[in-house]
């Protein structure tokens, strides 16, 4: 069995010929079409005859798309992530941004100093791409042996991402080409800038404008297409060579849609880019992502910002899921009926891209109810998490309630 789910879903899975059929009507490879929707429903029904685990034993997940942030905001949200994850990509979007390798050791050792005592949680750092990084410093990164990959915001797309990429093609070629020498991924928010693209088709536009013909100039190139949002980007990374592009996702992007944004008024928690897109992406997410494609893996993208900084005029862009995240994942792949797919998402695929060893320890999911508190607070701060205040059905085992 790929997931190598709990001992108790093996233990109902093996006598029940209806999983067998479930696992079958699930290939390998899936592509995304206008039924795919119907499969997932399908797949509901026939979940919905199967009797329901009540524990999950997975192999301890990593995060490959993480906001750590710096300072006292650091303090507070670390440990919600190290309690789950045993690595993560940390995000160079600070201010000012780690460009350099210099930088990123350092960040790496505020960071390690920040851990609870006991803590084995691994950050995995990465540089923040500009015009002007030079081949030179994607050599010390390889040689430094902490920095695991480049990290592409376009100027302008979204938080501290002003001293980004102009022209990707244009300005940063020779450093792309030495990642290509030293194995380094380049890893993307794939949104255009251009003002005068709606909102909800930067990522498609994107990938037309920018990100095919990269691939296409530069096919050996590792690429992660970071927190996709829609059909297109699905149907793009499946058109990829496996091994060479994959993407992460969110929890927000498999659970919610855009309607989420103005349930009942203006929601700011929920405000994230790229933006929360229609039901049908949602669904199509959800369908590559349960599929059992290696070229999908967990990325969070918890980005914290403080609440003053969310609930005001202009608000920040940026949900922290930390504590959430892996019920949420959870309860997305129950949703899709196949959470005998979760642990290759949350714990193989990523790892296998990025050549590292998958992590040995493991990590109970009990379902037992859990109230997600309504904010976290740290100094003279407020963090209000996802799911704020509601009940998750799937509490992981070193989850201490706050
Ligand atoms: N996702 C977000 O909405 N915000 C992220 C930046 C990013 O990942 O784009 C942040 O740093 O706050
Ligand atoms: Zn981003
Ligand atoms: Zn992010």
């Amino acid at each position: 069995m790929q997931a190598a789910i709990t001992d108790s879903i093996s233990a109902h899975s093996r006598p029940n010929p209806s999983v067998c059929f479930l696992r079958l009507s699930h290939p390998h490879r899936v592509r995304i079409h206008p039924t795919s929707h119907r499969r997932n429903t399908r797949a509901r029904a026939m979940a919905a005859s199967v009797p329901s685990p009540q524990q999950l034993t997975i192999t301890r997940p990593d995060d490959w798309h993480l906001h750590l942030r710096d300072g006292d905001v650091l303090a507070a949200v670390l440990p919600h992530s190290a309690r789950h994850f045993e690595r993560a990509i940390v995000m160079p979007n600070l201010k000012p941004p780690v460009t350099t390798t210099a930088r990123a050791v350092e960040y790496r050792e505020e960071i390690l100093r920040a851990l609870p005592p006991g803590s084995s949680f691994v950050p995995l750092m990465t540089l923040y791409l500009t015009d002007n990084t030079s081949p030179e410093e994607i050599k010390l990164a390889r040689k430094s042996g902490v920095v695991f990959a480049v990290k592409l915001y376009p100027a302008g797309a979204t938080t501290n991402s002003q001293d980004g990429v102009t022209d990707i093609m244009g300005k940063c070629l020779p450093v792309l080409e030495e990642m290509i020498r030293q194995e380094m991924p380049l890893l993307v928010h794939g949104e255009v800038t251009d003002p005068h693209v709606d909102t909800f088709d930067r990522e498609k536009v994107f990938i037309e404008t920018i990100l095919a013909p990269l691939v296409q100039k530069l096919p050996e190139l590792k690429i992660v297409m970071e927190h996709i949002t829609t059909m297109d980007a699905v149907n793009f990374v499946e058109s990829c060579k496996e091994g060479h592009v994959a993407a992460t996702v969110t929890p927000q992007h498999l659970l919610l849609n855009r309607n989420a944004l103005f349930q009942g008024g203006l929601q700011p928690h929920n405000y994230c880019l790229p933006v929360l897109k229609r039901e049908t992406h949602r669904q199509a997410i959800v369908s590559a992502v349960t599929s059992g494609s290696r070229q999908y893996f967990l990325g969070t993208d918890s980005a914290p910002h403080d609440k003053r900084m969310k609930e005001c005029s202009c608000g920040c862009a940026g949900i922290y899921s930390a504590p959430v995240a892996l019920s949420l994942y959870a309860k997305a792949f129950e949703q899709a009926g196949t959470l005998d797919k979760l642990e290759a998402f949350t714990s193989f695929n990523g790892p296998d891209f990025y050549g590292l060893p998958r992590n040995t320890s493991k990590i109970v999911l009990r379902r037992s109810a859990w109230k997600v508190p309504t904010t976290y607070t740290y100094g003279s701060g407020v963090i209000v998490p996802m799911s704020t205040g509601n009940t998750l059905e799937w509490l992981p085992s070193d989850h201490s309630e706050e």
